[in-house]
């Protein structure tokens, strides 16, 4: 099952389960931009790299920890733990244009076994790159340095530990989500943490990258959900999370979510779990206006009732969204959906408001839709690439007051620094009592250079979220991509802050150099 789940090659998911675009979408693709289809990508097998840059006494020590069988050193294998999944490295896979290969790929066992994985890459100074689900989209797992080593944490898979009383459970960082999922339901609970990514990414990169899912409004995110951490560092463990709450001093389990591999590794992750939710309710709303959505979204996460699932889309992404499913209600499309155990009352209560704010009720269907093909974006973005269209996303989070700015501010950057004709569509998918986020997503021609143009216009729209108020990242994290803004929104000092912490723990150097910490 495990193997099933593992992050295939040049694309999302399995050639079997690859989306086409839905015919509309497809149309209006060819009639915009002239779109032509590229050649083959380049197969896994067709890989080649050079022998793997290993000091003999380090493999024998990387052997005498792991077992020579989980020491990875073939082509293939290194050249799967080369990067993620933002478009560049998809579109780098398909061209065969590849990063630095880790020089092997090791897969300890347990806690004892990365804490000794760990000391012989600072002994011989080798770096090494955490790997959970692989699904990183800001150069997590590239890291600045030559000859590195990837540990892959698939090996600790288990559910350790369930407190039904606390409503708390120990889950193994390399837990693919659906998998923690089928565990905790054993035992009648769920995470409720749902990001688009859920098919691949792990709980430990999850609490490493500050994760956030599609049902936050309701579950929270993903670093509210957690109670508890086990690190394991170059200097030794850390453990915390004693206590649901404490005033011992401030929190060190703040310094591990979002490390990003950084501090060091996450082995296991104690989580706060939920009832599985006997009951659910999706539908759709339509509001005149991007604004008016806004304002209506803003009501319910500061009045409430709080739903489960609060997604708002603007005109574009909604008239894209509309035309797939061949119907077109015009306006901004507001999906609401409830998670409980009853939620007749919830539904009630929501949609009353939801009419006070000047929303249209569209009943369940476009609810359900959306619920239905949640996890499709992903393999639709295989289908663009496969018609010759380039698609990339972008996210930020900002106060409600500043969000119109923010908004505008980052079509305006986009628009100047890409091609014409070039489409951006957004959504508000996580919301907060202050402010929410916005996903952008961007879609335009493959024309030449399609990586270096949007890494251009990337750079533009990042410059502009600064400018306007907005964080870096709401949740994809920093990785190498976002570190030079993630500098410039927490100051020198902040730097320094990490830095210092960074030569406490990881005295050599050796763990995710380059990424997160400038
Ligand atoms: C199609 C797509 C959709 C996405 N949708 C969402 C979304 O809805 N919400 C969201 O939050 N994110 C989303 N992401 C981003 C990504 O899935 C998240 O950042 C996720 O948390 C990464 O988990 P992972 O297990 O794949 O980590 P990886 O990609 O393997 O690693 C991410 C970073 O964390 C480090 N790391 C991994 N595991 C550990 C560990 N145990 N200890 C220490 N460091 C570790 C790695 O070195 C790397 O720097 C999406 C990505 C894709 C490709």
């Amino acid at each position: 099952m495990r193997e099933e789940r593992r992050a295939t090659w040049a694309r999302w998911g399995t050639p079997e389960q690859a989306k086409p675009l839905p015919e509309a979408v497809a149309g209006l693709l060819k009639q915009v931009f002239d779109v032509t289809p590229p050649g083959p990508a380049t197969a896994l097998d067709a890989v080649s790299a050079p022998a793997p840059a290993l000091a003999e006494a380090a493999l024998a020590a990387l052997v005498a920890v792991v077992g020579a069988e989980h020491v990875g050193t073939e082509a293939a294998e290194r050249a799967l733990h080369a990067s993620g999944k933002s478009t560049p490295d998809l579109f780098h896979q398909r061209t065969g244009e590849l990063p630095e290969l880790p020089a092997a790929v090791v897969a300890p066992a347990d806690h004892e076994q990365v804490l000794a994985v760990l000391a012989v890459c600072a002994e011989h100074r080798l770096a090494v790159v955490p790997f959970g689900g692989g699904t990183s989209v800001v150069g997590g797992l590239a890291p600045e340095a030559v000859g590195y080593l990837t540990l892959d944490l698939r090996r600790l898979d288990r559910l350790v530990a369930v407190d039904p009383v606390s409503r708390t459970a120990v889950l193994q960082a390399g837990l693919p989500a659906p998998r923690a999922d089928e565990l905790l339901a054993e035992h009648g609970f769920t995470l409720g943490h749902v990001p688009q990514s859920y098919e691949y990414a792990t709980i430990g990169g999850f609490a490493a990258t500050r994760s956030s899912g599609q049902a936050s409004a309701g579950y929270g995110r993903f670093d509210d959900m957690v109670v508890g951490l086990t690190v394991a560092t170059p200097r030794g463990t850390i453990s915390t999370g004693r206590a649901p709450a404490s005033s011992a001093g401030p929190d060190l389990r703040r310094l591990f979510l979002g490390s990003e591999g950084a501090f060091g590794v996450i082995t296991d992750v104690t989580v706060r779990v939920r009832p599985l939710a006997a009951e659910r309710h999706y539908e759709g709303w339509r509001f005149e206006s991007f604004a008016d959505g806004v304002a209506a979204a803003r009501r319910l996460a500061q009045d409430g009732p709080r739903p489960t699932v609060l997604r708002l889309s603007d005109e574009v992404e909604t008239m894209l969204g509309a035309a797939g499913r061949g119907r077109g209600d015009g306006g901004c499309l507001l999906v609401v959906g409830h998670e409980g155990a009853s939620v007749e009352h919830a539904v009630a209560q929501t949609a009353a408001v939801l009419r006070e704010c000047g929303g249209q009720e569209l009943g369940e269907e476009p609810g359900e839709q959306w619920a239905a093909h949640r996890f499709d974006a992903p393999y639709l973005r295989d289908a663009l690439l496969d018609a010759g269209a380039f698609a990339e996303t972008l996210e930020t989070a900002a106060f409600w007051s500043a969000l119109p700015g923010l908004y505008d501010a980052v079509r305006e950057a986009l628009f100047a620094a890409l091609p014409v004709p070039s489409m951006v569509l957004c959504h508000v998918s996580h919301v907060y009592e202050t402010g929410a986020s916005l996903y952008f997503t961007v879609v335009t021609a493959y024309g030449d250079e399609p990586v270096a143009r949007w890494q251009r216009a990337k750079a533009a729209a990042n410059d502009a979220i600064i400018a306007a108020g907005g964080t870096i990242s709401h949740h994809h994290g920093v990785g190498t991509e976002h570190r030079d803004w993630f500098a410039k929104e927490i100051g020198r000092l902040g730097v320094d802050v990490l830095r210092a912490v960074k030569r406490e723990l990881d005295p050599a150097r050796v763990l995710n150099p380059g990424i997160l910490v400038p």
